[in-house]
């Protein structure tokens, strides 16, 4: 079976039939679709109903909850990493909160502790795991259904294992009057992979081939998966991290909840996917030290960024 069409032309992928599993019939067709949206959008649509929509609501709302809070007090959350916390700019268009292991209820406590009173942390607590927990396990199917499409199922065991999550919750603030601005400048993803759940405002665009902005419609239940950089290095430039960006435009805020997936250790491409027609891209690297470097340095670079950020790596870190 193909994959649908969503509105904005991006594959809307279903991985809620309950017979998916892997060697079935629709698992193969569904790996398929798969591995075509990556290598031709670097991002698909998916739907996957064993995340129920309580759980999405109940998840939205507290995240809601948590941005009205002061600015100052969002401030206090200073986990131990450079590339977790509370980040805003300086007009707050754009609020972006990062937790570490939120598949741990330790680290998620981290989080709730600090902004939910004792009456309601626990549930939001619930919430919050569970959520990255079903997600990571939609990870986990994508990511298994690429090694096998690429002849490497034998790396898919060690690479899960090896898989670290972060959870962002973004917020977006609402348009003023006939406003249309950039909340999120243009940027591919340095994880391995990124799955994104919205409310049911718009505002994601992705460069299209030709270099314009493409709008994606999200349908409500759907959730949004990007290729990151790190899965663009492992599968050798097969697979390619797409440019995008959020704008602003709706008088309502839009709320988003992203779970990325670093590889846990060096990151390389398994050497069946590097041969005299596909020449090795990407020197093997750390995907996390990586990302520390980012948010230490404020580095921003857009071209071409993986490899700009590998050679400065080296420059600023020479094995
Ligand atoms: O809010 C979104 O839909 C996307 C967010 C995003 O691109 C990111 O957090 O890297
Ligand atoms: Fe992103």
């Amino acid at each position: 079976m193909d994959s649908q069409l969503a509105p904005s032309n991006l594959p809307l992928i279903d991985f809620s039939n309950g017979n998916l599993r892997p060697g079935t019939n629709i698992w193969i067709s569904t790996s398929k679709q798969v591995k075509n949206a990556l290598e031709n959008h670097g991002i698909f649509l998916a739907t996957y109903d064993k995340i129920s929509s309580e759980i999405k609501n109940s998840f939205h709302l507290a995240l809601e909850e948590y941005h009205d809070l002061p600015k100052e007090q969002k401030g206090q959350f200073t986990p131990d990493k450079p590339y977790l916390g509370y980040l805003a700019d300086q007009h707050a268009t754009c609020e972006l909160t990062a937790i570490g292991d939120p598949t741990s209820m330790e680290a998620i406590e981290g989080f709730t502790n600090l902004f939910f009173s004792s009456a309601k942390k626990d549930y939001v607590s619930a919430i919050m795991q569970s959520y990255s927990k079903q997600v990571a396990e939609l990870h986990e199917v994508i990511i298994r259904m690429a090694c096998e499409c690429y002849g490497v199922v034998e790396y898919y065991e060690s690479l899960r294992e090896s898989l670290a999550y972060i959870c962002r919750v973004n917020k977006y603030r609402a348009a003023k009057l006939d406003e249309k601005n950039v909340g999120l400048a243009p940027h591919t993803d340095l994880s391995f992979m990124t799955i994104v759940h919205q409310n049911q405002v718009n505002g994601l665009e992705v460069m299209s081939n030709d270099g314009s902005w493409i709008p994606v419609d999200i349908p409500p239940s759907a959730f949004t998966v990007f290729a990151g950089d790190a899965l663009m290095a492992w599968s050798n430039g097969r697979i390619r991290s797409v440019l995008h960006r959020v704008t602003i435009s709706s008088e309502l805020p839009r709320y988003s909840i992203g779970l990325f997936c670093y590889k846990k250790g060096m990151l390389e491409a398994p050497e069946q996917l590097v041969d005299e027609h596909h020449p090795l891209l990407f020197k093997p690297f750390d995907n996390l030290e990586l990302v520390s470097l980012v948010y230490t340095e404020r580095v921003v670079v857009v071209e071409d960024k993986l490899k700009v950020l590998l050679a400065l790596k080296e420059s600023i870190c020479p094995s």
